[in-house]
């Protein structure tokens, strides 16, 4: 094709050919699509993400965010979160350094710039494991990202999953099953997310998750392989 049928006289604006050839390179430029994990606390997305970042090493990253609450039992600093006061965290939000932050079941969450820049550099597929405020505050970003959420099959089996996992009191517990009462309303929402994954049969579950971001995954392999 020649050069000129890229740019129509005419209408004095590009050819849709040239568009697409156009967003496809500066979607490449822009390395692979974040994705975005949510669902009600206790819904398996911690369990399915060491799954996927086991399975998928050196594909994905995790962005590691930054809260108020104490480290539970085998967590570590700088791996599972940044754990900070609520004074350090509120300067760091006053400091324009985060992307997104929230208030959950008493303590603040958020995803700093440095946590998914700091993936992204590294060319991975960047995973934010954030709650419902979360996801409506990144929609107003240009992050892009794929929206999924984690539901569990009922309410009844999540409260038994948060029981037997031990790390909440009978308060912190409550307000965790309300706002998963709330957030299970919001996921049935049309547009809200790109997929809605029940976890109940974890294996099932990580099967349909790994499908949904074959493409992503493939995207980055092949990037690799140029
Ligand atoms: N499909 C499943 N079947 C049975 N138990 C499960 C399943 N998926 C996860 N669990 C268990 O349920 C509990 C909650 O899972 P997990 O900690 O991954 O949830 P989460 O969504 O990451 O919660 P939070 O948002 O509080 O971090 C854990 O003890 C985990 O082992
Ligand atoms: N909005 C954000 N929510 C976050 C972030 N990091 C975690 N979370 C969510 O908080 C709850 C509780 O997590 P837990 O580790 O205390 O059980 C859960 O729904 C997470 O998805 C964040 O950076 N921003």
């Amino acid at each position: 094709m020649r050069a000129e049928a890229f740019w129509s006289a005419e209408r004095r604006f590009p050819h849709p050919m040239f568009m697409r050839f156009f967003s496809t390179v500066v979607s490449a430029m822009a390395g692979p699509r974040p994705v975005v994990m949510s669902g009600p606390s206790g819904a398996g997305k911690s369990t399915l993400l060491k799954r996927l970042l086991k399975e998928f090493e050196g594909v994905f990253g995790f962005s590691v965010s930054h809260t108020t609450r104490s480290p539970r039992p085998g967590e570590v600093n700088g791996k599972d979160y940044h754990y900070v006061t609520r004074e350090v965290m509120l300067e760091s939000i006053d400091n324009g350094e985060f992307i997104e932050n929230a208030e959950f079941s008493g303590n603040m969450y958020g995803t700093s710039k440095a946590a998914v820049q700091d993936v992204q550099a590294k060319n991975l597929i960047c995973i934010l494991d954030i709650d419902m405020q979360g996801v409506k505050n990144i929609k107003g970003t240009d992050l892009n990202p794929i929206y999924i959420s984690i539901q569990p099959p009922s309410m009844e089996v999540l409260e038994q999953r948060l029981r037997d996992r031990k790390t909440e009191n009978e308060e912190s517990l409550q307000k965790r099953l309300h706002a998963a009462a709330v957030d299970m309303e919001l996921s049935k929402e049309a547009g809200v997310f790109d997929t809605v994954v029940v976890n109940d049969d974890l294996d099932r579950a990580y099967e349909k998750l790994k499908g949904v971001l074959l493409e992503e995954i493939n995207k980055v392999k092949e990037s690799r392989n140029a």
